[in-house]
């Protein structure tokens, strides 16, 4: 079972051991759906999302490498990391788009850029 320090690695599965109960949970209880056309719509669905959150993850990171690039360009500069007023377009910009859940989530796209401050 391939481990670092003791914990088993991202997609390895253990064997059940002998004896022990089959967990596995069919699609309906997976899915949540009452009947297999709505647990075949979900599980399409969810292949979707899970593409779509992979391609979010990739724009949040070339985001904070962006960000990164702004921040060292005003810190080399003699400037500092943060910049508020930035920060309230930027905050702006979501609660614009998303209302106040957009507010909240630009503040965590804040953090992931410029650390916690
Ligand atoms: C990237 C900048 O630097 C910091 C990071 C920001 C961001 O990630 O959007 C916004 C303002 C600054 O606190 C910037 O000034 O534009």
């Amino acid at each position: 079972m391939p481990s670092v320090r003791g914990r088993r690695l991202r997609g390895t599965v253990r064997p059940r051991r002998p004896g022990a109960p089959d967990m596995t949970l069919s699609t309906a209880e997976k899915t949540g759906a009452r009947t297999s056309e709505a647990a075949d719509v979900i599980t399409g669905a969810r292949e979707r999302v899970d593409a779509l959150d992979d391609r979010i993850i990739g724009l949040i990171q070339e985001r904070m490498a962006v960000s990164a690039v702004i921040q060292d360009a005003r810190i080399a500069s003699g400037g500092r990391r943060v910049n508020l007023s930035r920060e309230m377009e930027v905050l702006g910009h979501y609660s614009d788009a998303l209302g106040r859940p957009g507010t909240g989530l630009a503040m965590t796209l804040l953090e992931l850029c410029r650390g916690r401050i």
